[in-house]
């Protein structure tokens, strides 16, 4: 699903500082693989999101997706599989557009004009369904400003726009980091039932050990941009947060 072979992303070449932020990298993450990834600050997990939407593109390596190339390929134009979901919530939303509009440019984002967008009844009714799954109690809503929603309502609406938009892989850079933690979990369990749900290749950076814990099939260490460690199955399934924990040292 995604195929990444030998990838170096260095900034400030030959400059006095020079970052080799990924350093030969290889990584295959498989159709309904959800890896979480976890490391020091400054270790590399935001550049390897980068390089994998198409932010950056490596010095030296390739970056496979559904069986394409995308090493070149600019982000606009890997959109079409992948969705990315930030720490701040007022990214991904136009806070000044309602909550219906804020879909049907999500909706756009991918989809030829006038198919399934549109002002039409059938469009509302289904992002209302939708949103009513969240248990939010913001399906009555639909008409106001996005912008006047918690940080966690947002965060939620955003991930559901993401899926609803027929997305394959989902990237969340530590997307509960700005939320109150009642709020962080309740975004977490929305993130992981529609990753489940849509069967989504996903990938989350965090710096929650328990989260890290708690979700994902996979989790990765980084540390000074390569990967250090790499669990799945079992193992993962039997990890405990203090293992994690004892993992930086
Ligand atoms: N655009 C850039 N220009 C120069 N250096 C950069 C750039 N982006 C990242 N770096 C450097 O690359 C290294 C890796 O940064 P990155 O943001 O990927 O780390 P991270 O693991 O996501 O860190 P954190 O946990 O603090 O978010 C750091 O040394 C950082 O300063």
């Amino acid at each position: 699903m995604i195929e990444i072979k030998g990838i170096t992303q260095t900034f400030n070449t030959g400059k006095t500082n020079q970052v080799t932020a990924i350093d030969n990298v290889s990584l295959n993450i498989e159709q309904d693989e959800f890896v979480v990834i976890v490391g020091a600050n400054g270790s590399g997990k935001t550049t390897l999101l980068n390089l994998i939407a198409g932010n950056l593109s490596p010095n030296k390596g390739t970056i496979v997706i559904e069986g394409n190339d995308v090493t070149r390929l600019p982000e606009y134009s890997r959109s079409k599989w992948i969705a990315r979901i930030f720490q701040n919530p007022l990214s991904g939303t136009a806070g000044d557009l309602s909550i219906i509009d804020n879909f049907r440019l999500a909706a756009i984002r991918t989809k030829p004009k006038g198919l399934f967008i549109g002002k039409d009844a059938a469009f509302s009714k289904l992002v209302k369904e939708q949103i009513a799954t969240l248990n939010m109690g913001l399906e009555d809503k639909i008409e106001q400003p996005i912008g006047t929603l918690s940080g966690g309502q947002r965060q939620a609406l955003t991930l559901l726009m993401s899926v609803m938009d027929e997305c394959k892989i989902l990237l969340l850079d530590e997307p509960t980091a700005a939320l109150d933690p009642k709020s962080a979990a309740n975004v977490m369990g929305i993130a992981n039932n529609l990753i489940k749900e849509y069967k989504l290749t996903a990938i989350l950076v965090t710096h929650n050990l328990k989260d890290a814990v708690n979700y994902g099939s996979r989790v990765i260490q980084m540390g000074e941009g390569a990967v250090l460690k790499d669990i799945i199955g079992p193992e993962k399934q039997q990890l405990k947060q203090s293992e994690l924990f004892d993992w930086f040292g």
